[in-house]
């Protein structure tokens, strides 16, 4: 029998929180202690979701939650500002964090792995913990040695904050350790229309779309003489998200050390 795993959820109304909330309800050694709802206004969990079985404690504040409950990980699903602070509150807590929040700078990713160390805990930055994602972002950095020009288009729901998307980010960073680097395009090119060729990363253009519709789906499109490949993924739901999720949760509690990437950690 595996040990119980107590676990705080943060945004537990969006849409990620919303599928994490029913992942830990359902995993049979996960146990969900509390979440922290930043506007809640005294509703319990049972208000909000009316199948849950389980005395859930209801926070607005990080720092009240991890003063009152004894928990193991922190499942971060919020925005930006507020998955660093959370990042940062659990590990200075003693908590490890499972993060699917994008939009970190690497600054604040440094800082992170820093403190992950020296409290010696286990931390995961995961941009994407669906495994199709993850297969695509390794083709494209095994693509990248063979064929140095190269695009990355992100399409996404237009609530999305952050963009370019944090797959695209960790895309494009993957594909730098295998890609010569190089200026793409022609050099006297000029953009008519601001932003037309996209965010540049190491000479690389990545593309953001944001349309109501569209869930997360990235391609990332290769050019060589004569001929082209495109590696494409897409996520039809936010299901799609949850295995990656609970192989992190499982996984975190042997680490001492911050890891970025899902990746780094599925055998
Ligand atoms: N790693 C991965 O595989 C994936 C990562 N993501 C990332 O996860 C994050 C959440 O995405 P998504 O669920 O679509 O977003 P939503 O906007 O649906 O949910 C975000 C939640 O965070 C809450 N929130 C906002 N500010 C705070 C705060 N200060 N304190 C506590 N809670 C807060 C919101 O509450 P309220 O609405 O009440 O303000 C909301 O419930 C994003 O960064 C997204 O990029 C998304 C999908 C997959
Ligand atoms: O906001 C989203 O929806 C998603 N965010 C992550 C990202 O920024 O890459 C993961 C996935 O693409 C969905």
């Amino acid at each position: 029998m595996t040990d119980l795993i107590k676990i705080v959820i943060a945004g537990p109304r969006g849409r990620m929180g919303q599928e994490a909330v029913k992942l830990v309800e359902e995993t049979e050694n996960f146990q969900l202690v509390a979440v922290i709802d930043h506007k809640n206004n005294g509703r319990k969990l049972a208000d909000i979701f009316p199948t849950t079985q389980s005395q859930v404690k209801v926070y607005t504040d990080i720092e009240d939650c991890f003063q009152n409950e004894q928990a193991d990980v922190l499942i971060d699903l919020t925005t930006p500002e507020t998955g660093y602070l959370h990042t940062k509150t659990a590990l200075l807590h003693g908590v490890r964090p499972v993060v699917g929040t994008t939009g970190f700078t690497q600054d604040e990713l440094t800082e992170l792995k820093n403190l992950a160390e020296e409290k010696e805990l286990g931390c995961i930055i995961a941009p994407n913990f669906a495994i199709g994602a993850i297969l695509m972002m390794k083709f494209s950095q095994m693509a990248a040695k063979y064929f140095p020009d190269v695009e990355i288009m992100e399409m996404h729901h237009d609530q999305k904050l952050d963009a370019p998307s944090g797959t695209a980010v960790k895309t494009a960073e993957m594909i730098k350790e295998n890609r010569l680097s190089h200026q793409q395009g022609h050099e006297d090119e000029k953009e008519t229309i601001g932003g037309a060729r996209g965010a540049d990363y190491d000479g690389m253009r990545i593309h953001s779309v944001r349309l109501p519709g569209l869930v997360a789906h990235q391609q990332v499109l290769f050019g060589a003489e004569g001929q082209t490949l495109t590696i494409r993924h897409d996520s039809y739901n936010r299901a799609s998200f949850m295995s990656g999720v609970k192989v992190s949760v499982e996984t975190i509690m042997s680490l001492d050390t911050l890891v970025y990437g899902l990746e780094h950690i599925l055998v």
